[in-house]
């Protein structure tokens, strides 16, 4: 099974106390992990460093075995955030548009897209069941239509793994439940791994194949 990410005795603080301390952790293709915990356990931190947004104090993450070069974002990998932070879209951009962008890095910026690209879009709508929204305005759609959106802008370049940061918050119980839905179906169906968090620990432990806590300083990796 091939590795996605390599966590060796990871350390991080972002002052004077360590928010993660010894950490080790692998991510395999075909994994999908949640993570649990307490606020302010280092959740959002650790996806940080998944990102490369972060660098580890101590230790060493690992990205297809190489060192994550900081703000230089992968495009094997997808990311979606908490919804409240999904709609800080505040231009009246569409559907179609907001997908597009994580296209600008193979299109060029200033160009126009090609017919493939229009159909890269398409088809990432699809899969989220989103097809009928394309040339409707981001902000006209629900908190729940909206995350799908995200998650289709995070998967339109066909990555491997897929990170959300509890995308689930703020949602109406009926989304949620598509939402894990749509997850399980990118996971089985479509070989994407994913990294989630997730408050619901009944939840994710139903639909993860691994779950991390983070609490307490104690990480623990089980399967489930
Ligand atoms: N930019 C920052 N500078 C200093 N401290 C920070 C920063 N970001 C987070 N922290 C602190 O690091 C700790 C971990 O924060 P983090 O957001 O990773 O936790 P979390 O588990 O995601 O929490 P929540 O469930 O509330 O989202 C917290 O004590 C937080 O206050």
């Amino acid at each position: 099974m091939k590795k996605l990410i390599e966590i060796k005795n990871m350390y991080f603080k972002y002052d004077k106390e360590y928010v993660i301390e010894n950490l080790d952790l692998d991510i395999y293709s075909g994994d999908y992990l949640g993570i649990i915990g307490s606020n302010g356990s280092g959740k959002s931190t650790l996806i940080k460093l998944m990102l490369g947004i972060l660098k580890p104090s101590k230790g060493e993450i690992l990205l297809y075995g190489k060192n994550p070069a900081i703000g230089k974002f992968t495009s094997n990998i997808g990311y979606v955030s908490q919804v409240g932070l999904s709609t800080g879209i505040d231009f009246p951009a569409t559907v179609r548009e907001i997908v597009m962008m994580n296209l600008y890095r193979e299109i060029g910026l200033f160009k126009f897209s090609k017919v493939k690209h229009k159909e890269m879009v398409k088809k990432a709508l699809q899969t989220v069941d989103m097809l009928d929204y394309e040339k409707s305005k981001f902000s006209d759609l629900s908190g729940g239509q909206q995350q799908r959106v995200m998650i289709a802008k995070a998967i339109v370049n066909n990555p491997e793994l897929l990170i959300l940061d509890e995308p689930t918050t703020g949602i109406d119980h009926k989304s949620v439940e598509s939402l894990y839905s749509l997850l399980d179906n990118l996971h089985k169906n479509k070989n994407i791994s994913i990294v989630m968090i997730s408050h619901d620990i009944k939840k994710i432990k139903s639909h993860a194949t691994k779950i991390l806590e983070l609490d307490d300083f104690s990480e623990e990796v089980i399967g489930c």
